[in-house]
């Protein structure tokens, strides 16, 4: 099911003036989005309004499945710091969100083994999050975002503060999502990132607009 913005006006109760005006977008499953602009041009924020924690001033902004406008599916998260237990393991985490869905135990443990070793993480799973890198514990976040039920993920700079070697593969691990039929949009200030994205949203703060689209 894509994921459509019509006509998206936003602004925040405080300002003078609309952060987007008329914005219409939409983003397919299957596919690997960046979102990039300078500083306050209001890619977090259209990450929110993507996500429903916020709601737009005017237009709509809703999911379709064969001409049928249905709502916006939950999606999950990544940021940069992502809400983990420390003290658990890295597949205990994983496994976390398929036994909140109901599975047993073994089938928990089992597919988050598999997708941990996905991950290039096969030799870590049974360590503390808390002994793990900023870059391994994106990807075990990646690893739980998968397994999860959700289609849509979204990933507000989620290599902000890693190296190039783990930039890279958490790209490889986003890919692999939208490759898995999810809709992935990414918020980046990484060219390197966004280059090798499906397609690439630049918004312009001056214009208030989408300056440019794939
Ligand atoms: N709660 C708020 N109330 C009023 N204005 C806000 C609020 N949150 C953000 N803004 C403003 O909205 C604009 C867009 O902010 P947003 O955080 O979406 O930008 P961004 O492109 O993600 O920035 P950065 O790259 O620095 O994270 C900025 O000018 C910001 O100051």
């Amino acid at each position: 099911m894509p994921l459509i913005m019509t006509d998206v006006d936003y602004a925040f109760p405080s300002a003078r003036a609309p952060l987007f005006s008329q914005l219409s977008l939409t983003f397919q499953e299957g596919a690997l989005t960046a979102v990039s602009g300078p500083s306050g041009s209001g890619k977090s924020t259209l990450l929110d309004l993507l996500g429903g924690l916020r709601e737009p001033t005017s237009g709509h902004i809703y999911s379709e499945i064969r001409g049928v406008r249905g709502p916006v599916t939950a999606a999950s998260w990544i940021v940069q710091h992502n809400p983990v237990l420390l003290g658990r393991t890295a597949a205990e985490n994983v496994a976390l969100s398929l036994l909140s869905a109901g599975s047993t135990h073994r089938d928990a443990r089992r597919n988050a083994v598999k997708m941990l070793g996905e991950m290039g993480l096969e030799d870590r799973v049974d360590e503390p999050v808390s002994r793990l890198s900023g870059g391994e514990i994106q990807r075990v976040c990646i690893a739980r975002c998968l397994l999860g039920p959700s289609s849509v993920i979204l990933a507000d700079e989620p290599t902000g503060q890693l190296d190039r070697e783990n930039s890279t593969l958490i790209y490889h691990a986003l890919k692999r999502a939208a490759f898995m039929g999810r809709i992935v949009v990414i918020a980046t200030h990484d060219a390197i990132l966004m280059q090798d994205c499906d397609r690439n949203i630049v918004l312009d703060k001056g214009k208030r607009d989408i300056s440019a689209s794939i």
